[in-house]
């Protein structure tokens, strides 16, 4: 299925982002054959997701990624996204029945939401959105205690990798230097194809990211194996290869059977979707 997505306007109202975002989420969840992820098609490598769920959660985090912008435009310290990124995971497992289907994209999208409310409130900012993230709120999530109970930060300690405030931190290198470019390159070998697009940029993060998600599930051998399966991907031509669907299929069958999901992918495609109308 090929999912168009309706730009907003470059100037636009915190309404308007937060329904950008959350197209954001629906577009990612459109695409197949990402690897072991939840599409239109099947649940890839989960259980308790489906396509159905994960429309939901996205629908019900929309009034909070506008929330975020509106408290953006305001300035608003860490601390007060942090809050209003806490009731938003609270109405995500709402919805979902207690699944967490998005809880790094609230995070992910959300601060990005933020940074193009304070961008657009100030004309002289000039940033592009994640280092804008990385200067206003970067030493603040650096700071803040991480929950050390999550799977994200029980890998990345046992096997020294940054995972999603890593990245936060950083300016979100993943979505800007790997996702956006090789979206935008998906999108000239395939000027019809948004779907196809999206594969491009979900292989490219997949080859290259530290994702904590297959780092949880398959430990170091598993994260090697999905890293080795993207690249061989893209060696061969990604999508511009005639048989590049089949052997997305293939490496999406290869990730299911042995329980990987790259979720931290998920999240950054999303983010790198959101970004493309949004920086030049
Ligand atoms: C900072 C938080 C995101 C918490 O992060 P933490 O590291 O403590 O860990 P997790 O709770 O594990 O969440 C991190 C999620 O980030 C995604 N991710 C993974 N790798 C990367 C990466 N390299 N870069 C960026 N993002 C990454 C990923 O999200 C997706 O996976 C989620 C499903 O995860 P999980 O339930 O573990 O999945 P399963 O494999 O299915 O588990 P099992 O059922 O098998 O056990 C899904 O949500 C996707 O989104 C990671 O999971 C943040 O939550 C936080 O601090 N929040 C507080 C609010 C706040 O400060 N907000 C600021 C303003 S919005
Ligand atoms: N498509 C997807 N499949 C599984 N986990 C996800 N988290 C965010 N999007 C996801």
């Amino acid at each position: 299925m090929s999912l168009t997505l309706a730009h907003p306007a470059f100037k636009t109202s915190s309404e308007s982002l937060g329904a950008w975002a959350s197209a954001c989420l629906v577009a990612e969840l459109e695409t197949y054959p990402k690897p072991g992820l939840v599409s239109h098609r099947d649940q890839g490598a989960h259980h308790d997701m489906n396509a159905a769920l994960l429309r939901l959660s996205a629908r019900s985090l929309e009034p909070f990624f506008s929330h975020l912008a509106a408290a953006g435009a305001e300035d608003a310290d860490l601390d007060q996204l942090r809050r209003i990124g806490i009731v938003a995971e609270q109405a995500m497992l709402r919805a979902t029945g207690g699944v967490n289907t998005h809880r790094g994209a609230i995070f992910g999208l959300g601060l990005l939401c933020a940074a193009m409310g304070l961008r657009q409130a100030h004309s002289n900012i000039t940033l592009r959105l994640g280092e804008l993230v990385a200067f206003r709120w970067g030493m603040a999530i650096a700071d803040a205690p991480a929950n050390m109970a999550s799977n994200g930060a029980i890998v990345a300690r046992r096997f020294r990798v940054g995972g999603a405030r890593a990245e936060a931190v950083a300016g979100f290198p993943s979505a800007y230097a790997i996702a956006l470019p090789a979206l935008r390159a998906g999108r000239r070998m395939a000027p019809e194809n948004a779907e196809a697009e999206r594969i491009q940029a979900c292989m490219a993060l997949i080859a290259q990211l530290d994702d904590t998600n297959l780092l949880h599930r398959g430990g170091a051998t598993g994260l090697a194996f999905a890293q080795d399966a993207a690249t061989g991907f893209l060696a061969a031509g990604g999508i511009a290869a005639p048989d590049w669907h089949r052997r997305a299929e293939a490496i999406h069958a290869a990730f299911v059977a042995r329980n990987l999901s790259p979720g931290g992918t998920a999240d950054l495609l999303a983010m790198a979707l959101f970004l493309d109308p949004l920086e030049a």
